[in-house]
């Protein structure tokens, strides 16, 4: 396995914290990471239609210097690498030419938030925090396994159970795609550069939600729109932000909305209870598009 400060060494680059740059340099670390995906092929194989083996290509955003890269070529079949910094993903391109020319890498040169993804099987990345939330919203959808590594204080927002202080839009919209825990807190010594705040790797295994929106543009918009009004009742709330939400009539919602749960406050919502008045709000609350 190559070793994460010869890596450095010889791409001749010093991390810049100001383009994301955080390279691991912990062995223990990088060799955790791909093993988070182990055993989710069973969990997955209920789902229909069947999805494609779990190692066959790996997406890594961000590829650095390529230890991360190295290790993922280890138990991947095909890995795509998306790297922004155009030194970075030459050096990647040099340093890992046998594996490119043999067809298991390929780098992608640009914006992760621009460039086309590929149809990856699963995707661990060392996320470039700065556009972290960003990334994770493109890669979740495609209802993938994501084992990515945050700032410790947004993985633990995405984790976050109802009634907790983390708890709130970031833990409704990424719950909505997956069942995700956080696995493991990384010190700010694993890297080089190291970041000015601790670390945490999020483990995300997709899956239908327990409930139904008919609109999942809406559902997102809807909780995006109450939790700008976190400490008022759910009833204040939905009738506060419907410019957010988009609802005309949202005081029809909150005339058919279970009492009970207008009185609460969008910290002890549920995704369930969200859905369940998201479906009422399309229904008496003529949304608009947005
Ligand atoms: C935290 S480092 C991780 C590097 C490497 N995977 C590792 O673990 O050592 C994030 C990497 O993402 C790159 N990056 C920053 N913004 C990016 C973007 N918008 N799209 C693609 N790559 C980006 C940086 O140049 C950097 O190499």
């Amino acid at each position: 396995m190559r070793d994460p400060d010869a890596l450095i060494a010889r791409a001749g680059i010093r991390g810049d914290p100001d383009q994301d740059q955080h390279f691991l340099v912990d062995d223990r670390v990088l060799d955790r990471l791909p093993t988070y995906l182990e055993g989710i092929d069973e969990t997955l194989r209920s789902q229909t239609p069947q999805p494609t083996p779990i190692f066959e290509h790996l997406l890594e955003v961000g590829g650095g210097t390529g230890a991360l890269t190295d290790r993922l070529l280890e138990v991947g079949e095909r890995v795509t690498v998306i790297e922004r910094d155009r030194r970075l993903a030459a050096f990647l391109r040099r340093e890992f030419a046998d594996d490119i020319e043999a067809g298991r890498l390929t780098v992608i040169e640009g914006d992760a938030l621009e460039v086309d993804l590929p149809a990856f099987s699963a995707s661990v990345s060392n996320l470039p925090y700065g556009v972290s939330s960003a990334v994770t919203f493109r890669l979740l959808p495609k209802n993938r396994p994501l084992v990515l590594m945050f700032q410790k204080e947004f993985a633990e927002r995405m984790v976050a159970e109802p009634g907790t202080p983390e708890y709130g839009r970031l833990s409704v919209s990424t719950q909505h795609f997956a069942d995700v825990d956080l696995v493991e807190t990384i010190p700010r010594e694993a890297f080089s550069p190291p970041p000015q705040v601790e670390s945490a790797v999020v483990r995300a295994i997709p899956r239908e939600p327990d409930y139904e929106v008919p609109d999942e543009e809406f559902f997102l918009r809807f909780v995006k729109a109450v939790f700008t009004q976190r400490r008022k009742t759910m009833r204040n709330a939905i009738r506060n932000t419907a410019h957010i939400s988009g609802l005309e009539t949202p005081d029809a919602v909150v005339e058919a909305a279970d009492e009970e749960l207008l009185s609460q406050r969008a910290g002890t919502v549920t995704p369930a209870e969200f859905a369940e008045l998201a479906v009422l709000a399309m229904d008496v609350g003529q949304p608009i598009e947005k």
